[in-house]
């Protein structure tokens, strides 16, 4: 099986790069790429799009780090993401967020759910005994208190990332199955970067990718 491992940074997935070399990206009957599309989610959309084009893989996974909305999924924690929403494509009005959908522009239905951009592939992600969680996509990271408070309300988000809408969008359209794993780094909206856990949250997240790895992905 032909396996796309993405990430913003290869910073975030430096430790599974490392081992994947180890093994010239063979492990098993599957060969790994790795795709580094940079931060946001402009720039994951095109280099993934160009990767699929040059070679569909029959996987992929977007691994990186992420804020977290919720106390008890503090940083330090990891989860895999169900569900996506973009949380900035819309337009702020009387301090109310009204995204594309709520403003009845036209607007192509394929792929969302919904609003959602939903991983239907649950047998995939259930197999790793971690959270199923939703996620928020956005372009400028949240730090005002009434816009997280807004982005709760309106989506009740676990974790916010800066790519993961756009992987959905693109493995949804593109009907290649996918995982998308975050490692919680830090609380959305802590400016006081000693009370993040970058180093743990990478530590944690290559742990579990190069167990991903390294197994067999039942449910494909
Ligand atoms: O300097 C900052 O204020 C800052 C805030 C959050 C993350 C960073 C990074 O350097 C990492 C960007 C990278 O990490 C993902 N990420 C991590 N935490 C968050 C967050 O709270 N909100 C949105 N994205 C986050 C993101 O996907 C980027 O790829 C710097």
């Amino acid at each position: 099986m032909e396996i796309l491992l993405v990430a913003a940074t290869n910073f975030e997935i430096q430790p599974t790069i490392n081992y994947l070399a180890e093994r010239d990206c063979i492990i098993g009957n599957n060969h790994f790429e790795i795709l580094n599309t940079g931060v946001g989610s402009m720039s994951t959309t095109y280099w993934l799009t160009k990767a699929i084009d040059k070679q569909r893989p029959h996987l992929m996974i977007q691994a990186g780090i992420g804020g977290s909305y919720r106390a008890n999924y503090p940083p330090g924690s990891l989860v895999l993401i169900k569900d996506e929403v973009t949380g900035d494509l819309g337009v702020e009005e009387n301090n109310e967020f009204k995204d594309i959908f709520d403003m009845g522009l036209p607007q192509i239905t394929d792929p969302y759910t919904g609003k959602h951009l939903e991983n239907k592939h649950t047998e995939l992600l259930q197999q790793y005994n971690l959270p199923l969680v939703k996620s928020v996509t956005i372009n400028e990271i949240t730090t005002r208190p009434a816009r997280i408070e807004q982005l709760q309300q309106k989506y009740q988000p676990v974790v916010e990332s800066m790519e993961g809408a756009a992987f959905h969008y693109v493995a949804l359209l593109e009907k290649i199955p996918f995982i998308q794993l975050r490692a919680i780094s830090n609380m959305v909206g802590e400016r006081d970067k000693s009370k993040w856990k970058m180093k743990e949250a990478i530590q944690l997240l290559n742990e579990q990718l190069i167990k991903m790895v390294s197994s067999q992905f039942f449910g494909l």
